[in-house]
């Protein structure tokens, strides 16, 4: 019998034999993933918890808040602020950022996650999930006492600590990087435990399956709707290969299957609202799952720039996303950046 590996392990063995991360890193990814079982609990239990629908009221981005959106908010919130790992958390349903309070110890990590990613698919028993996304508080001198500030969360993705998502679906898993590639693990919901199922995920750099709200397909800019037409002409087109689409609407769900099989994921920007650079969230979504991506041996562009490094410049910023198997997203930034460059 092949041995089990749990996630304690592994961090552990990440610290101790790699030097990887230190141990206070290592206990704040376990309160996380601890948060996750308890969210997965909730999740699990559907209608028959109360769980389910509207709670009423709107997040800061004028979004709908859903029960268990604001349930797996609290859940993280209360898991990690006495765990003593943390300076501050930001969340996607919070207005602003959410400090330890002093009577908790203090910690040198700032913590931002997006609780209930998919949110329109509580209600249809559809794979939703969690994302998060680790950084160092900018000034960690612990002779410098500094108050946190929404400022020390704008720092571009690839300063990450960490990062990950859990996927509630068909199983639990939680999918995770320290910056040293990506590891992958099943929750056993008999021992409550997180088992290492994968690790040194690799994406293939080739693909023919995408994934795009195609209903926005009329809003689109020129770049994307040339791709996406090239897929569909399929062995006939350029490509010379039909391409499959799949679009779950939960961010974490089509990354997952990225991850698992490769394929190419955008949201991209469109002309619905011009000002606006994309629907998903920088800090909470596509920053996270920009580092998981490119450790995972994919890319992850907004059209032009690599994803982790954009300069934030605000906590709920929007960010245009295209990410996943590399030759792919290559290909889709190369048609922006002809788009972009006045013929000769
Ligand atoms: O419904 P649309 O426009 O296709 O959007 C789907 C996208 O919106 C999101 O649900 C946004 O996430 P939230 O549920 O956290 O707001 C992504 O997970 C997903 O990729
Ligand atoms: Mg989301
Ligand atoms: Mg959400």
């Amino acid at each position: 019998m092949t041995k089990r590996v749990s996630l304690t392990q592994y961090l552990v063995e990440q610290q101790r034999e790699h030097g990887q991360i230190p141990a206070q890193l290592r206990l704040l990814i376990e309160v996380v993933a601890r948060a996750c079982k308890r969210i997965a609990i909730s999740v699990n239990k559907g209608a028959l918890g109360e769980v389910l629908g509207s709670a009423g009221s709107e997040n800061v981005q004028g979004e709908v808040q859903k029960k268990l959106d604001i349930i797996s908010n609290e859940v993280l919130i209360e898991a990690n602020e006495w765990g003593g790992h943390l300076a501050a958390m930001a969340s996607e349903e919070m207005d602003s950022i959410h400090v330890v309070p002093n009577r908790y110890p203090q910690g040198e990590y700032l913590l931002m996650f997006d609780p209930l990613d998919g949110s329109s698919n509580i209600d249809v028993n559809v794979s939703i999930g969690t994302i998060f996304s680790v950084l160092k508080k900018p000034n960690d001198d612990p002779n410098v006492i500094e108050p946190v500030s929404e400022a020390d969360f704008l720092q571009p993705g690839h300063q990450q600590a960490a990062a990950g998502y859990c996927v509630y679906g068909p199983q639990t898993t939680l999918v995770l990087t320290v910056g040293h590639g990506v590891a992958m693990f099943t929750l056993d919901r008999e021992q409550g435990s997180w088992v290492l199922t994968t690790d040194k995920v690799e994406i293939p750099a080739d693909t023919k399956e995408f994934a795009i709200n195609m209903s926005n397909m009329r809003h689109w800019a020129p770049p994307v709707s040339r791709y996406i037409s090239e897929c569909l002409a399929g062995k006939e087109g350029v490509r010379g290969k039909d391409f499959n689409m799949r679009w779950v609407a939960s961010m974490v769900a089509d990354v997952h299957r990225i991850m698992t099989r490769g394929g190419i994921f955008m949201y991209p920007w469109d002309k619905r609202e011009p000002t606006k650079p994309g629907k998903l969230r920088l800090m909470y979504e596509a920053n996270p799952m920009a580092f998981l991506i490119e450790q995972a041996g994919g890319m992850a562009t907004n059209g032009t720039e690599r994803i982790m490094d954009l300069p934030p410049t605000k906590l709920h910023e929007r960010v245009s996303v295209i990410l996943g198997s590399k030759n792919e997203v290559q290909r889709v930034t190369d048609y922006h950046k002809e788009a972009a460059t006045p013929a000769a």
